[in-house]
């Protein structure tokens, strides 16, 4: 039997687009003048199948994991803040609680295993895989099993996101390492070099940077051979990666528009990408984050990320930054008059 992951999905619906872009031509404005607001309303369009697209319901679910290669010293943080970080999302302190709630998204945090465990929370699921990966360094991040578990999390966050009748699904991540996992990812998918694709993530200074950069040369040469894109995300990926990735091929899969967050999020989406191309008109872009890399990666599937404030948090706060556009993109389609409503002469 084929594996889920791998079914094509749907291309959005192009009458939709089509009648979107004809409502846009009708506007009261020179045509055009809307830019990307104008082309953000018209792919939504697409890709909920409708003329008058909106994102009132939005879904974010947040993954949480640690990394093997945390022991490297390849972080500026403790392994343990990814837990600890746990705690800070169930009682509101975390940038993207505060992002939620100010927008009134539904938030979810799904725990996939950590360290540094803080059990039962309130709004954090337990889906716990494994305490931490492997390292990559010397083996595998995760067994066979360990990546469909991860895998198949992401897929059941969306059957989450559209049961609770989402018109968009925002991943976002957290775990200590991670940066160095989605770059030795994005190294493997793309034939890159470690040296472009790694940043100081959370900070870490010109030592920790060539230790990182050194880390990911070792894993290439460790794991060197012709692996498919799945086989790349087991080896050198972590759980939160893999979880974005199975969530981000569901969500295409199922027709839901999906907003990617930052440099860690799309390694998750070039992975699905690789593993399912069809995946890729699914895939709304909200920022070019400050992490050195994400330019690369984000040009290798060509898109045009909405922002670029140099945030580089992760957690999927740029997404959740960018959803005001989206969600203005919809109202301007919605609600301007047209030339023949406003009694406004056309060129
Ligand atoms: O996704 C990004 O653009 C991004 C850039 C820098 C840091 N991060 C976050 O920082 C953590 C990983 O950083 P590091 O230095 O531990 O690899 C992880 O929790 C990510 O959410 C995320
Ligand atoms: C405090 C902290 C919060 C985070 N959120 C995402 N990655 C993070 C890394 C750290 C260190």
């Amino acid at each position: 039997m084929t594996s889920w992951y791998l079914r094509a999905c749907a291309q959005p619906h192009a009458e939709a687009a089509a009648a979107a872009r004809q409502r846009q031509a009708q506007l009261t404005k020179p045509a055009g003048s809307l830019g990307r607001l104008e082309t953000l309303a018209i792919e939504l369009a697409g890709m909920q199948g409708r003329a008058l697209p909106a994102v009132d319901a939005v879904w974010i679910t947040v993954f949480a994991a640690d990394h093997g290669v945390a022991a490297a010293g390849v972080s500026a943080y403790p392994q343990a803040v990814t837990g600890e970080m746990l705690r800070n999302f169930a009682h509101g302190g975390a940038a993207i609680a505060v992002l939620a709630a100010a927008q009134q998204a539904e938030l979810e945090v799904v725990n996939l295993g950590v360290v540094n465990d803080p059990g039962e929370l309130p709004g954090v699921r337990r889906e716990i895989i494994a305490a931490s990966t492997a390292s990559f360094l010397s083996d595998a991040a995760m067994h066979d099993e360990q990546l469909e578990a991860a895998l198949a999390s992401g897929q059941r966050s969306v059957e989450r996101a559209r049961a609770g009748g989402a018109q968009l699904l925002i991943c976002g991540e957290m775990g200590i390492g991670n940066t160095t996992s989605a770059a030795a990812l994005g190294c493997a998918l793309l034939a890159e070099s470690p040296e472009h694709l790694s940043g100081r993530g959370t900070g870490v200074d010109d030592a920790g940077l060539r230790r990182k950069i050194e880390a990911i040369r070792k894993a290439l040469d460790f794991h060197a051979g012709a692996h498919d894109a799945r086989e790349w995300l087991r080896r050198l990926g972590g759980f939160e990666l893999a979880a974005m990735t199975g969530a981000y091929i569901a969500a295409a899969q199922q027709r839901l528009p999906i907003l990617v967050d930052g440099f860690v999020t799309t390694a998750a989406a070039l992975a699905a990408v690789k593993i399912q191309p069809s995946v890729r008109p699914w895939l709304l872009f909200s920022h070019r984050s400050q992490e050195a890399g994400h330019a690369r990666l984000l040009a290798a599937m060509d898109a045009q990320p909405l922002l670029d404030l140099g945030l580089r948090l992760g957690e999927a706060s740029g997404a959740a930054t960018a959803l005001p556009l989206l969600r203005l993109a919809c109202a301007l389609h919605a609600n301007m008059a047209t030339f023949a409503e406003a009694g406004v002469s056309e060129a």
